[in-house]
């Protein structure tokens, strides 16, 4: 059990909230001057990745604060909890091991008495075996014919993951073409099936519970397109896998279950990469590489777990955000990658942080009087300079950011790199120190400006600065790296979790909408209609029938 705490009663909190009213005061210009060892201080290394975030309204005292507030809300004994499969998601009774996936020291694991290794272990044996056969063009397809192309057929937790790694270590990319269809407008799958040969093409169907509407009407339809191109049923078997924990619907189906990869129901969707449903990482950059991804997170994991919070770097992630979302009412919280491979980084955590902490009922079921999850967001720089950064300098909303960098370009073109890097560093100093207006003022005479245009432009062109930003440097995006990279945010979400005395691990809030959807898909069928719903509802859909 989980400990269930108001963080907002605890001793370390109230001294917070009187340690706030100090720092907010004070300018990261002035606290960087006032203490020239704020880098050395605020900044941890953990193998190839460097987290400095110096660059943030704390002094020691804070950290001190956050960190006995972490202690007073149980995170050790929450984190002993996760690592050993006590059943920390309550409300779906079950246990949340995404950590037995990569623990490749393999100590045991226990669920309800039982060690789960030997059945992760062989699942990876089995992904491993399928991933060289259908690489080295020793799996055929109906025709004879080796796989060119892979449809991974899945949304949310078995579409955003895989996509986000497939994408980051492309530079690691084999032969196989990689596709992923989610949406269940009918264009993705259209639109997928023209770029693919049937007798060359291996889908995936990824899910969970293998009910999903939107992944169960693609599979349909991409057997069907199958079919059609002139395959016949027992073809299927040689085109069509599985990666699911539902035997039962995978058989019903259709498909073989020897072409099954299953996992289990502690392996929480959004968690779930690291399981069967990184079949198609595996097959995409080779089982190898994503064997390397799991190590990486299991490092991390392991630093996590034994780690003093000191120099624990999801906690001490965990902790800044929520200072900026408890105390200086930061509503959102950008993730910002300097690399074009890492593009889909911010996206794949959209998921994985606000369906996890997305909560406004606490662990006693009680409704929160505090502010729970922030809104993620973000875009590759430099590409987000040029549209929203804007707000981020000079908006009048605290926008809190993690800059995320490799020192080595897996493409080391002319002078790219520097070019990104240099605004890499530019953006967190300019951030941090901002432009006051005798040095707005200064320029602008030295631009040989007038006295009055002077006056006219100097408002617009200061920058307050003190926007807070955490600078994540790594040597080079390898799938060790980028492991490390995704358990370290898993591992602030949960930290963070546990603070805000909510259940990560569920996701009740996306239900009513599928509900609802269920409802209204036969109204959608008929001619006649409809007033069963409130007005804007039934006039939607009643123009919708008159246009359609
Ligand atoms: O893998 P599936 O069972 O098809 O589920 C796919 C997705 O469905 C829902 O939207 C859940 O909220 C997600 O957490 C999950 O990843």
């Amino acid at each position: 059990m989980l400990p269930k705490i108001n963080f907002t009663e605890t001793a370390s909190y109230k001294y917070l909230t009187d340690h706030f009213i100090e720092i907010s005061e004070k300018h990261l210009r002035g606290l960087f001057r006032e203490d020239p060892a704020r880098y050395e201080k605020f900044s941890v290394k953990f193998n190839e990745i460097l987290l400095d975030y110096s660059k943030n309204r704390i002094n020691e005292t804070t950290m001190a604060l956050l960190i006995q507030l972490a202690k007073e809300c149980g995170l050790k004994e929450a984190i002993e909890a996760m690592f050993t499969g006590e059943i920390i998601n309550e409300t779906e009774g079950r246990a949340v091991l995404h950590t037995a996936l990569r623990n490749q020291w393999n100590e045991p694991v226990k669920v309800d008495g039982a060690d789960v290794m030997p059945d992760v272990n062989g699942v990876l044996r089995k992904i491993e075996q399928f991933s060289h056969s259908v690489i080295s063009g020793e799996w055929k397809g109906y025709t004879g014919k080796t796989i060119t192309d892979i449809v991974n057929i899945g949304i949310g937790g078995s579409d955003l993951g895989p996509v986000m790694v497939t994408e980051a270590l492309k530079a690691y990319k084999n032969h196989l073409n990689l596709h992923f269809v989610s949406n269940v407008d009918g264009t993705h799958i259209i639109e997928t099936l023209k770029k693919v040969k049937a007798e060359s093409t291996l889908f995936l169907i990824a899910s969970k519970t293998f009910t999903t509407q939107e992944t169960m009407a693609n599979a349909h339809t991409a057997r069907n397109w199958f079919l059609q191109e002139g395959a016949s049923d027992s073809d299927v078997a040689k085109h069509f896998a599985a990666l699911s924990t539902n035997e039962k619907a995978v058989a019903a189906f259709g498909i073989d279950t020897n072409n099954m990869f299953g996992f289990w129901d502690w392996v929480g969707g959004r968690y779930s990469l690291w399981s069967a449903i990184g079949t198609s990482i595996a097959l995409g950059i080779g089982f190898d590489n994503f064997k390397a991804l799991l190590a990486g997170a299991h490092a991390m994991d392991r630093h996590f777990r034994e780690t003093e919070f000191e120099q624990n770097l999801p906690v001490i992630m965990a902790l800044l955000g929520i200072w900026y979302n408890n105390f200086f009412e930061a509503e959102s919280h950008a993730i910002l990658p300097y690399d074009q491979y890492m593009s889909r980084f911010a996206a794949y955590f959209q998921q994985g942080d606000m369906e996890s902490n997305g909560k406004y009922v606490d662990r006693n079921g009680e409704k929160v009087n505090y502010q729970t999850g922030p809104i993620i967001w973000g875009e590759p720089g430099t590409n987000g300079q040029h549209a929203f950064y804007q707000l981020i300098h000079q908006g009048t909303k605290l926008i809190p950011a993690d800059f995320i960098a490799p020192a080595q370009s897996h493409n080391p073109v002319g002078a790219h790199h520097s070019l990104l890097l240099s605004n890499f560093f530019a953006q967190t100093e300019a951030l941090m120190n901002g432009k006051t207006e005798e040095e707005v003022i200064a320029e602008l005479k030295e631009a040989g400006k007038s006295e009055q245009e002077i006056e006219a432009l100097a408002a617009f062109k200061v920058f307050e600065g003190n926007r807070p930003t955490n600078s994540i440097l790594v040597k080079k995006i390898t799938p060790e790296t980028l492991g490390s990279l995704i358990a370290m945010y898993e591992h602030k979400i949960f930290v963070q979790g546990i603070i805000w005395n909510i259940f990560s691990f569920d996701q009740w809030g996306v239900e009513l909408g599928k509900q609802l959807a269920n409802k209204i898909l036969p109204e959608l069928q008929t001619k006649d209609f409809i007033h069963s719903h409130d007005s804007s509802t039934n006039g939607l859909i009643n123009q919708y029938k008159e246009w359609r």
